[in-house]
């Protein structure tokens, strides 16, 4: 335990550098968005997502209306969209494991997997589509899925 904790100190500027710590463990003053280098692809000077190629109107809309409902952001790469969820506690009614346990069995249903990140009560979640590229139904389709389990299974509002 102790060196888990003697590792995670002195990893963490490393980690928060190269931005592969979700934001709710990296240092204060670190930008709100993080991405590992190997999402870091340049940005044109747009805030459109990168939509993966065939990505229907309907489908776009949708994502749009999650970014704009200011729960979901889309990530750096504008390929994918992320989100944090949290519980109450740890201990109450581990919530946060069903939480990932349930995303978990949709995502072998949906042959669709998150990037995501757990520490104590929080679960950062992000969505992207590695072929074709980008963002995509899918995507749109588990962050969904995540905001209806997160209501269910009792999240806690942003800022409580
Ligand atoms: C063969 C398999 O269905 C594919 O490799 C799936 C697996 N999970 C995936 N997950 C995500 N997030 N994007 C994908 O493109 C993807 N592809």
């Amino acid at each position: 335990m102790q060196l888990l904790f003697y590792y995670l100190l002195r990893a963490r500027p490393f980690l928060t550098q190269h931005g592969t710590l979700p934001r709710f463990i990296a240092s204060k003053g670190t930008p709100r968005r993080l991405s590992t280098p190997t999402f870091g692809k340049a940005q044109a000077p747009t805030n459109e997502p990168q939509w993966s190629s065939g990505t229907d109107e309907a489908t776009k809309k949708e994502a749009l209306e999650l970014i704009s409902g200011g729960k979901w952001s889309l990530s750096t790469t504008r390929m994918g969209i992320e989100r944090e969820f949290k519980f109450k506690t740890f201990a109450k009614a581990m919530a946060q494991i069903l939480f990932i346990n349930q995303i978990a069995d949709q995502c072998e249903v949906k042959k669709h997997h998150p990037e995501w990140a757990n520490v104590y009560n929080k679960i950062a979640i992000r969505w992207t589509t590695h072929n074709p590229e980008g963002l995509s139904y899918k995507d749109v389709e588990m962050a969904k899925f995540c905001d209806d389990k997160g209501t269910e299974l009792g999240e806690t509002e942003r800022g409580k």
